[in-house]
């Protein structure tokens, strides 16, 4: 589905199988629709691979301690695996875990040549530093691209993985016909894990990139009046409905990248009801980018069993 600069008229949005369908003026950009499809051309480029190589490719994800939201999301990641024929092993260590347990857990993974691809769950208990142990994951086994030899790489340029939850907002304005070269794109939010890197992406040469980008943040002046500039707005911040109608441009494409709990209810960070009477193309949540995170993932693991068998 493409969506233009200046389209109108009201759009069908919702879940026929729950009769929660209702005309929104702007063009949903259907995260859950989009991971579908590219996952089965997923499982396509996985059956070539392991027909070719007699390699299953193999996921190793590590969760440290109880938090039941981190328990739900590496299950989802277990399930897409198993969809798309990439084997998937959850090491599962208690929440009192020293860091030099999870160093050890992580050195013979590293080792392991039937493993292709590492996630630690984040966040990890205060009693374990994440950088050492982002770190400690081998750079090409690095499916997440927190290592800094991968970061580094997308800052100049030339990638080897892609971050998933930045990869999949680009996938998004990809397959929706949002066009990034020369528009001007605001992301709120600076974090390791999506601002930053996808800030650094969309302002490269080459696909769903070549914008003119802004970043924004907590210490940021007069914020409405820059969001209000912007033609691809991107919510990274972590503060529930934080987005409101006067803070985007009419016709803008705003993609919500917030997972928040209020009130027993998943919501963005965008407050949708509102924004979606101002946007020209959203994406909602849940529904949006969350399933295009675990989908990169998908291919970054393919990816991964490629390299691990080209340098092997
Ligand atoms: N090393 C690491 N890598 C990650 O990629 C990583 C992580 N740690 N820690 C936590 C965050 C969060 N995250 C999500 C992925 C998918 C959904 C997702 O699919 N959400 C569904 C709804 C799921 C629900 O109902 O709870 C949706 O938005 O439609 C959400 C959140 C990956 N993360």
């Amino acid at each position: 589905m493409k969506w233009r600069t200046g389209e109108a008229g009201l759009r069908r949005f919702g879940n026929p199988a729950t009769r929660t369908i209702f005309d929104v003026p702007a063009h949903i950009i259907d995260g859950k629709a989009l991971a579908e499809k590219l996952r089965g051309e997923i499982a396509s480029d996985v059956s070539t691979f392991t027909n070719e190589s007699g390699v299953t490719p193999h996921l190793a994800a590590v969760l440290v301690g109880e938090d039941p939201a981190s328990a739900v999301y590496v299950r989802n990641k277990e399930r897409a695996c198993a969809n798309v024929g990439i084997g998937s092993t959850l090491h599962r260590l208690p929440a009192e875990t020293t860091q030099a347990e999870l160093l050890e857990l992580i050195g013979q993974l590293n080792a392991n040549d039937s493993v292709h691809g590492i996630l630690v769950q984040l966040p990890l208990p205060a009693q374990i530093e994440e950088k050492a142990v982002l770190d400690a994951v081998s750079a090409l086994k690095d499916v997440d691209a927190f290592h800094p030899e991968n970061v580094g790489l997308i800052v100049q340029g030339r990638p080897r993985f892609l971050p998933c939850t930045p990869c999949g907002v680009q996938q998004m304005l990809i397959h929706h016909g949002v066009q990034t070269a020369g528009a001007h794109a605001v992301v709120i939010g600076r974090s390791e894990i999506v601002g930053k890197p996808l800030v650094n992406m969309l302002m490269q040469k080459g696909e769903a990139a070549n914008a003119t980008v802004t970043v924004c943040h907590s210490r940021t002046r007069d914020l409405n009046d820059i969001t209000r500039q912007a033609d691809i707005l991107i919510a990274a911040i972590g503060l529930p409905l934080f987005v409101k109608a006067d803070m985007v441009k009419p016709g803008a494409a705003v993609i919500d990248v917030g997972i928040n709990r209020l009130e027993g209810k998943l919501v963005g960070d965008v407050d949708f009801d509102q924004v979606c009477e101002v946007a020209g193309a959203i994406s909602p949540v849940p529904g949006g980018v969350g399933p295009m995170t675990i989908t990169m993932l998908l291919r970054n693991t393919l990816t991964a069993a490629t390299l691990l068998r080209k340098t092997s």
